[in-house]
This record gives structure tokens, C-alpha cells and sequence, in this order.
């Protein structure tokens, strides 16, 4: 199993590091435009295979695509991130250039690849990569909401004092500070509701913190986050390299289901060796249909600043 990477930055380089360590590929690409970058993160990361137990062989590229030839999966986190102050869609101008790019050039390489797209606006590069490759959607798949999920998990645990491996729950939604959907009524600790343990206006502060969860590590580290970015970008890939059929919210074409077409946004989908093997449509309360609703709308603007 051949996985690339592009962007050796810090989510890509976090992202070759875990997969590195999960110790489920056989190979991992790092390719950078910045020159001797990549080569230089595989080196670093080789250094520590002794350390930690691992055979993966990671190796780094100069934008020189040929050493991608041949991947199962590739990974976009090619792109600027976002400062403090900024929001994920002023990004747009940059990174559309850089993944329609990177795209292209991927494909010409591996042309069955599943691509996970990462750079931001995120919802809106996954739709740019539908309109400009014309791969089919089962091999396109965005990376937002497993990343928010796992961020309102830990504002849950945080709000009950509770383990973290207690709480499942989820958020779907655009991936954008006021987009995301945090589905607080499915929100469970060990099958019973939150709401048995939180107060209405707890769970609110928990779903709002959430959302700002990306800007508010912006902030306090002067650039967007990679840590739980590159962590929740590897249990992806691991999921459709071990064909796990395993349920992550993701960015994915919708026709129809939610009531949504022609706009990638993230709701659970399944995740296997074809990539997207299924789209779950779960009923969503009239709340939550409204804030999908709104948050489509806001994906949906973004989408029409893209030159297609
Ligand atoms: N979807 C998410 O949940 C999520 C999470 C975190 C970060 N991000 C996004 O991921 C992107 C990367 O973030 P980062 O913190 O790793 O940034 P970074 O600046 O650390 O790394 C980006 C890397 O991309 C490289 N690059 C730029 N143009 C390239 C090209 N044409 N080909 C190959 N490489 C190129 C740069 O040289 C750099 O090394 C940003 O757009 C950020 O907003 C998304
Ligand atoms: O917040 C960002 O700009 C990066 C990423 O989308 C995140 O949620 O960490």
C-alpha cells in the first residue's frame, strides 16, 4: 500500500508521522515544492523508525511526481494556512491554483488514486477537485469532520469530566467557523445522552467551542493546528488501506441525500478500499436540518468564487 502525501508542512509531515507509526503502509511519499523540504521531513522521520517500531518506508520528493507513481491514496495539505483574525475562505485566492494543480499532477501518476483532501476551504477545494478531474465521487473525499468531531468529543469529555473514551458524537456540516453542525442530540457517553449530564446551555458553550475549535488554535499558535489535523487524516487512510468500512464524517459529493446536490459538505459516510462506499442519510431533527440548511448555503458562496 503506496500512500502520498503532498505538503511536507505541519499537518502533512504529522500526517506521514502517523501513518508511519499505525505501521499499516508499506510506503509513504512526502512531496514538497519547497526544495530538499520533503526529503528532508522522510529523513528526520526515518530517523525515529528504530524508536518507535515501525517498517514504513517514507521517502521525500521535490515536485517530482514520478515518485508518487502508482499510490493507492493521496493526501492534498499542499497550501497556505490561515493566521489569527482570518477565516478559512479568504484562503480560497492561493490554494485553488495549488490543488487544481496538485490534483492534476496526481492523477497523471496514479490514475485509480482516492484523493483526501485537506488544504482549505476544505469543502470547497473537495468541489474543485470533483469539477476540474471528473474522477468518480467515491474517490474524492474531503477531511473536516472527523477532525471536528474529535474536537467536540474532547470539549464533551472536558464538560463532564469525563473520559474521553467514554464520549461518541459527531459533527457534520461545513467545515468553517460558523458551518459546522455539532450533533449534540446524538451525542452519547457509554449510550446514554449528553443531555442526561449536561444543561441545555452547557451543551450550547460545548457546540460553539467546537466550532471555533480550528480558530481558536490559530490563535494560540499563530497558525492553523496539525497535531489532531494529521491524526485525523491517518485513521482515513488507515480506514480505506485496512478496508475498514469504518464511519467518519466527510466532505463528499452530495445528489440528493440531506436534501443537498452539486456541493461536497461533510455527513458520515463510510470508508473502505473504494474510499466513499456509502453515504449514511440519517434523520436530522428540524434544528439541525436548518443549520445544515445554512451551512450549504455558506459552502455553496465560497463555491461561487471558484474560476471552474
Ligand atoms: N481540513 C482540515 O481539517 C485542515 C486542518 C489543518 C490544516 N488545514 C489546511 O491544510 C493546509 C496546510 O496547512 P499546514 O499547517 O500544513 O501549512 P504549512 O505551511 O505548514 O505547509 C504547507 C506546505 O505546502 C507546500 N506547498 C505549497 N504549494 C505547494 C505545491 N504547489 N506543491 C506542493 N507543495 C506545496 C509548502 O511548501 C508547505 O511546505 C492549509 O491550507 C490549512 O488551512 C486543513
Ligand atoms: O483552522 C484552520 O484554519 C485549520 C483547520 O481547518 C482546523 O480546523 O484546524
Amino acid at each position: 500500500m503506496k500512500v502520498t502525501v503532498v505538503g511536507a508542512g505541519a499537518v502533512g509531515a504529522s500526517c506521514a508521522e502517523y501513518i508511519a507509526i499505525k505501521d499499516f503502509a508499506s510506503e509513504v511519499v512526502i512531496l514538497d515544492i519547497k526544495e530538499g523540504y520533503a526529503e528532508g521531513k522522510a529523513m528526520d522521520l526515518m530517523q525515529t523508525a528504530s524508536l518507535m517500531g515501525f517498517d514504513t518506508k517514507i521517502t521525500g520528493s521535490t515536485n517530482d511526481y514520478g515518485k508518487t507513481a502508482d499510490s493507492h491514496i493521496a493526501v492534498i495539505t499542499s497550501g497556505i494556512p490561515r493566521k489569527p483574525g482570518m477565516t478559512r475562505e479568504e484562503l480560497i485566492g492561493i490554494n485553488a491554483g495549488i490543488v487544481k494543480t496538485v490534483s492534476s499532477n496526481l492523477l497523471k501518476h496514479s490514475p485509480n488514486v482516492i484523493i483526501i483532501v485537506v488544504s482549505n476551504p476544505m469543502d470547497t477545494m473537495t468541489y474543485l477537485v470533483h469539477k476540474t478531474t471528473g474522477i468518480p465521487k467515491n474517490r474524492i473525499i474531503g477531511m473536516g469532520g472527523a477532525l471536528d468531531s474529535a474536537r467536540f468529543k474532547y470539549r464533551l469529555a472536558e464538560a463532564m469530566e469525563a473520559p474521553i473514551s467514554d464520549i461518541d458524537g459527531m459533527v457534520i456540516g461545513g467545515h468553517s467557523d460558523t458551518g459546522m453542525v455539532p450533533l449534540t442530540s446524538h451525542a452519547t457517553r457509554n449510550s446514554i445522552r449528553v443531555s442526561e449530564f449536561l444543561s441545555e446551555n452547557r451543551l450550547q458553550q460545548v457546540a460553539e467551542d467546537t466550532k471555533v475549535g480550528g480558530a481558536t488554535l490559530t490563535k494560540l499558535l499563530g497558525t492553523s493546528a496539525w497535531y489532531a489535523p494529521g491524526a485525523a487524516v491517518s485513521s482515513m487512510v488507515q480506514a480505506i488501506a485496512c478496508d475498514q468500512k469504518k464511519m467518519f464524517p466527510c466532505s463528499t459529493m452530495l445528489d440528493g441525500e440531506y436534501g443537498l446536490k452539486d456541493i461536497c459538505i461533510g455527513v458520515p459516510v463510510l470508508l473502505g478500499k473504494d474510499g466513499i462506499e456509502k453515504i449514511i442519510d440519517i434523520p436530522l431533527s428540524d434544528a439541525e436540518k436548518a443549520k445544515m440548511k445554512e451551512s450549504a448555503e455558506g459552502v455553496s458562496k465560497t463555491n461561487g468564487l471558484l474560476e471552474l
